[in-house]
C-alpha cells in the first residue's frame, strides 16, 4: 500500500473512498437539475464495488464526480468525496492531475476507442508512464511488456497499432494503460458493454484476478445486474439519483429488500443464462427535471401504497452491511414472492396504490 506522499496527507485508517451525502447538480436552461441526490457509500481496499441501475439514473455522474471529471455545467453542490481521507472536491486541478492515474484511473465504455489510431499501442502507454514518472523509454517499454502480460495480451504485440487489435484486445490494452502507474482504485464505467458476451466474461474475470493479484480496488458501473453479480463484493443499486439498496452483494442477492432490486433481478439473465424468463420493469425512470415528491420508484412499483407518495424513503439498515430505501420492508416476503410473477409488474404505481399495494399486510 502506498504511504502518504509529500503532496497529500492520506489517512491510512480512512476508507479508500468515502462518498458522503453527495449531491451533484447540472446547471441547464431549465434551471439546476439534481442528477445525484444525497448518495453515500464507501469502498475499501481490495474490494470490487458495483453501481447498478438503468440508463440515466446517475451512475456516470457519480463516477465523474469521484474523478472530478464532471462536465463544465456539473458540480458537487454538497456532500463530500474523500480518497484516503483527502477531500477531493476541494483539490485544485494540479493536485487532481497528480492523483489521477497514480492513485485512481478510469476505464470507460469507449475506452478502447480512446487509443490513438495513428500511434503504436506501446508508445501511447510509454508516453502515459513518462508523463508521470522519470523513467527511460527502455524502462517504460519493459513496464508495457509486463502490463501486457498482466491483462492477458501477448507482449510481442505491444508495437501493433490499435486497428490490428480486436475490440476485446483494445479494451485490455486500455486496462493495461490504466494500470501503468499502479493505481489503488480503478473506476470502470460500463467496461464491457460494447463487447460480446464471451469477451465480456474474460475481461470481468481478469478484473477480478487483478484485484487479487495487485490488491487494487475497482468500482464497476453497469446497467446489467448480472455483470455486477459476477464480479463484485459489494454494490449500490441506483435509481433516479438515489441509492435504493446498498451493501454486501451476497447478502443483497440472497435477501433483496427493495422492489427496484427485485425488478432488476427479473430483467437480466445470468451472463450465460436463459433469456426466456426475463420480466422487464414497465415504464421508465422519472425525468430529473420533474421528480415526484414521494418515492422515486413509486410510479413503476407494483407494491406502492399511498404512504409512498409523500417523501422518498430513507435508506435504513435491514441486515449487516445491508440497507434499503422502501416503506414496505415489513412485507418483503410477500414482495419477493409476488415479484416473480409477470402479472405483478402489470400493476404499477398509481394502480397499486389505489388497490392497496402491500400496505394492507
Ligand atoms: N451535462 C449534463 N447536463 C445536464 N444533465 C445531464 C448532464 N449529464 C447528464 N445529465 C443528466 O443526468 C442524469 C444522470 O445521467 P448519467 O449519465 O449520470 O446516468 P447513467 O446512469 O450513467 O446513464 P447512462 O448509462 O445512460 O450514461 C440523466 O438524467 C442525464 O440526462
Amino acid at each position: 500500500m502506498k504511504q502518504a506522499t509529500a503532496t497529500f496527507d492520506f489517512d491510512d485508517d480512512a476508507p479508500l473512498l468515502a462518498v458522503e451525502d453527495a449531491v451533484v447538480t447540472y446547471s441547464t436552461s431549465e434551471g439546476d437539475l439534481t442528477a445525484v441526490d444525497e448518495i453515500s457509500f464507501s469502498v475499501d481496499e481490495n474490494e470490487i464495488f458495483g453501481l447498478v441501475g438503468e440508463s440515466g439514473c446517475g451512475k456516470s455522474t457519480v463516477a465523474q464526480a469521484i474523478l472530478s471529471l464532471l462536465p463544465s455545467n456539473g458540480r458537487v453542490s454538497s456532500g463530500s468525496v474523500r480518497f484516503r481521507g483527502v477531500e477531493l472536491t476541494e483539490l485544485s486541478k494540479r493536485e487532481l492531475d497528480a492523483l489521477r492515474w497514480e492513485h485512481f484511473s478510469l476505464i470507460s465504455q469507449g475506452a478502447m476507442n480512446a487509443l490513438n489510431p495513428v500511434h503504436r499501442i506501446s508508445n501511447q502507454i510509454v508516453e502515459a508512464i513518462q508523463a508521470h514518472r522519470d523513467v527511460s523509454t527502455d524502462e517504460a517499454r519493459e513496464r508495457v511488456a509486463e502490463l501486457f502480460e498482466v491483462v492477458g495480451l501477448d507482449p510481442d504485440r505491444m508495437d501493433d497499432y490499435p486497428h490490428q487489435f480486436s475490440g476485446g484486445m483494445k479494451q485490455r490494452a486500455y486496462i493495461a494503460m490504466s494500470l501503468a502507474l499502479d493505481p489503488d482504485l480503478i473506476i470502470a464505467d460500463e467496461p464491457t458493454t460494447a463487447l460480446d458476451v464471451i469477451v465480456q466474461d474474460q475481461i470481468l474475470k481478469r478484473l477480478k484476478e487483478l484485484r487479487d493479484e495487485l490488491g487494487i480496488s475497482v468500482i464497476i458501473i453497469s446497467h446489467d445486474i448480472s455483470v455486477i453479480a459476477e464480479t463484485c463484493n459489494r454494490l449500490g443499486v441506483m435509481y433516479s439519483g438515489k441509492l435504493m439498496e446498498y451493501g454486501n452483494l451476497k447478502e443483497i442477492f440472497a435477501n433483496p429488500y427493495n422492489p427496484y432490486t427485485l425488478g432488476l433481478q427479473n430483467a437480466f439473465p445470468t451472463l450465460r443464462g436463459d433469456q426466456s424468463d426475463l420480466i422487464s420493469i414497465p415504464g421508465s425512470p422519472p425525468d430529473i427535471a420533474d421528480l415526484p415528491d414521494g418515492c422515486r420508484f413509486m410510479d413503476r412499483c407494483p407494491f406502492a401504497t399511498s404512504e409512498c407518495g409523500t417523501d422518498h424513503p430513507p435508506l435504513e439498515a435491514v441486515g449487516e452491511d445491508h440497507a434499503s430505501a422502501c416503506y414496505h420492508h415489513d412485507s418483503i416476503e410477500r414482495m419477493r414472492e409476488d415479484s416473480k410473477n409477470r402479472e405483478t409488474w402489470n400493476r404499477t404505481g398509481a394502480d397499486a396504490a389505489t388497490s392497496g399495494g402491500v400496505g394492507d399486510d
